[in-house]
């Protein structure tokens, strides 16, 4: 069977390389892996800054338990060999008994240290991930639509969990032991110095060598586990690529090319991640190696200082465990090496993410943005997403409070990105936007968008009850509140037929509700949050005819009072809107009311035509 397995991915490795140029391209991701940089000094500071609010309270005893641990672990070879020249060569039962006693003592103090010491470091090691989680988390909430525009959400994820928890094994395990195996690498020099110097120096004659091998091994290692983890980052984002367009997938009847595509990619970072370990696994044995050769010179050189009464056979049992005890901290180190410089690759990815600044945020000074009445002043807006392309090129419009603004033109005219920029997702490229007379890059984000609601077409319904999906609106809203809302807007007869009526658990995405109703939810989501402005970006799109009906009712209850922007292609339900601005390619075309624009015989007449055509 595993040969069968074995052969099969050997095959498929094989086709795998034979196609030079992927058979299916249809989905590229960017690699975001940053390949051999060298040390960074700064960013290593920086993250173990994270570590500092715990530092004074918990390492002095992790320190302790280190030495304690490492000295108990150094005194067992030297005890070792005092039993065999005093207590075995010469019989001596008594003191062989006290050694065995002490040696006795020493393991359970070497426990009872290793056992605090890996508890306190689990400890601050976790503390340390949780903080640094939670900060990255903190800032990505803040970042603009222009960052996530740029951005595949999968990498995002990865990010947050992959990279974060590479760090997990450096702040529990690696610091420390690399200290520990400091300690215990000094510790065992100096004790073979003492012993005997010149069988000291002889054996240590094999370490320079070992050191430029490894160091050559190593870089050829780190490349491969980064090539593995920029192979698992693209995994990633494909896998939430795919999970997110799931429906359209099967509605194509594409699975088979999409698991043809991801079989490729698994199998690419199988294929790389077999490479970094089999790397991984010379690099044990090549110590090992060199370790046998140090073993060959002590022996060979330890039976001659024997044999010339320099070095007695004791202390010969205890240099050759000091030295069987001496690679060991040196094989790890070397993987401490890796594992931090992984550490450090993942900790630069999290804090290029951290440094990001939000394109939108208050400036300095920025004032609160008093309780608004709803003017709205446009005056000459030009936008460009990209740098050199305009989707908006020199819009004026002024808006009176309470009136209702219908959007409409032609796809890509620019409708969803005037909406956008009212509540300022992205700062105007040139012109000025205000509100009440207030510029609102003069004013603090939150206090604008505060009083302004948006229900959109593919409404975000969050994990959690239909009740709690309203209150999103206002947290502060009553059960009664919630419900009156819901009634408004024609909600609370679908809710009350549910199972569980307000309490129904609905998942992520809301796919226990149909869209329509996901709509109606989100009306009553912004009618409790009771905005000033409310912008409706093809909101009715999924209701149907009838409901539509009740819709304008609600529509009348929920623009009451307040300034509205609509953005509609299904142009029946602007037809009372006071004002119809028509867009075309980031341009106003026209403007009036339903009655005026028909008369004008224009692109609002032809949309308009166009439509009752179709139905
Ligand atoms: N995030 C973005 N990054 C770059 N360009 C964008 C982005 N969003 C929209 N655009 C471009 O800006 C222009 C206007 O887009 P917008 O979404 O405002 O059109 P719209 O009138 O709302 O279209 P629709 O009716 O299809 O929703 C289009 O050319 C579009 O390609």
């Amino acid at each position: 069977m595993q040969r069968s397995e074995n052969s099969v991915f050997k095959r498929r490795k094989r086709q795998e390389e034979s196609q030079a140029k992927p058979m299916n391209e249809r989905f590229v991701y960017q690699d975001d892996e940053v390949i051999d940089k060298p040390f960074n000094w700064v960013e290593f500071r920086r993250l173990f800054a994270y570590m500092k609010p715990y530092a004074r309270q918990m390492l002095p005893l992790i320190a302790l338990m280190m030495v304690l641990g490492t000295m108990t672990k150094l005194a067992v070879p030297y005890l070792t060999s005092q039993a065999i020249d005093k207590a075995i060569t010469v019989p001596n039962l008594k003191l062989l008994l006290t050694l065995t006693g002490m040696v006795l003592v020493l393991y359970i103090i070497q426990w009872g240290a290793n056992v605090y010491r890996i508890k306190y470091t689990n400890i601050i090691g976790q503390r340390v991930i949780y903080d640094l989680r939670a900060d990255l988390f903190k800032h990505i909430q803040k970042l603009s639509f222009n960052f996530f525009d740029k951005r595949p959400a999968g990498s995002v994820l990865v990010r947050v969990t992959n990279d974060i928890n590479s760090l997990q094994d450096l702040f529990t395990n690696g610091a420390v032991n690399v200290l520990i195996d400091c300690v215990q690498l000094s510790g065992i020099i100096v004790i073979l110095l003492l012993i005997n110097w010149k069988l000291a120096l002889a054996v240590m004659l094999t370490v320079p060598l070992m050191f430029i091998i490894s160091t050559r091994l190593r870089v050829r290692i780190r490349r491969a586990w980064q090539d593995v983890r920029m192979k698992n980052s693209r995994i990633n984002s494909h896998l939430n690529e795919s999970i997110q367009g799931i429906r359209v997938t099967q509605a194509y009847t594409q699975e088979h090319e999409n698991m043809a595509f991801f079989d490729r990619m698994n199998l690419s970072s199988k294929n790389s991640w077999d490479k970094a370990s089999a790397m991984n696994q010379g690099f044990g044995p090549l110590i090992e190696i060199t370790g046998g050769l140090g073993t060959l010179v002590l022996f060979w050189f330890g039976s001659y200082l024997i044999e010339s009464n320099q070095l007695t056979i004791g202390y010969l049992v205890a240099f050759a465990t000091y030295v069987g005890n001496f690679w060991d901290p040196i094989n790890r180190l070397g993987q401490m090496y890796n594992q931090l410089l992984v550490a450090m690759a993942s900790s630069e990815r999290i804090f290029e993410f951290m440094d990001e600044k939000p394109a939108i945020s208050d400036k300095p000074g920025a004032v609160p943005l008093p309780p608004i009445r709803g003017d709205i002043e446009l005056e000459n807006i030009v936008f460009e997403y990209e740098k050199g392309r305009q989707a908006l090129k020199g819009i004026s419009l002024s808006v009176k409070a309470g009136e209702s603004i219908a959007l409409v033109g032609h796809t890509g005219s620019g409708k969803s990105t005037i909406i956008n920029l009212l509540s300022r997702f992205y700062d105007i490229t040139s012109g000025k936007l205000t509100i009440d007379g207030y510029d609102i890059r003069d004013v603090q984000v939150e206090s604008l968008r505060s009083q302004i609601s948006i229900v959109l077409q593919d409404t975000f319904i969050f994990s959690g009850t239909i009740r709690e999906n309203i209150r999103f609106g206002r947290l502060e809203a009553t059960d009664e509140e919630i419900e009156a809302a819901a009634k408004a807007v024609h909600a609370h007869e679908f809710i009350t037929q549910l199972p569980g009526g307000y309490e129904t658990e609905v998942e992520e995405r809301g796919t226990v509700l149909s869209m329509g109703q996901r709509q109606l939810l989100s009306f009553a989501r912004s009618l409790l949050a009771n905005p000033r402005i409310l912008i409706l970006d093809e909101a009715t799109a999924s209701i149907d005819t009838e409901t539509e009906v009740k819709i304008q009712d609600a529509l009348k209850v929920l623009l009451k009072g307040r300034t509205s922007f609509m953005v509609a292609h299904r142009l029946s339900t602007i037809r009372n809107a006071d004002n119809i601005i028509v867009l075309d390619h980031g341009e106003i075309v026209e403007s009036g009311n339903h009655d005026q624009l028909m008369k004008k015989q224009g692109v609002y007449r032809g949309l308009v035509e166009a439509q009752f055509r179709f139905l």
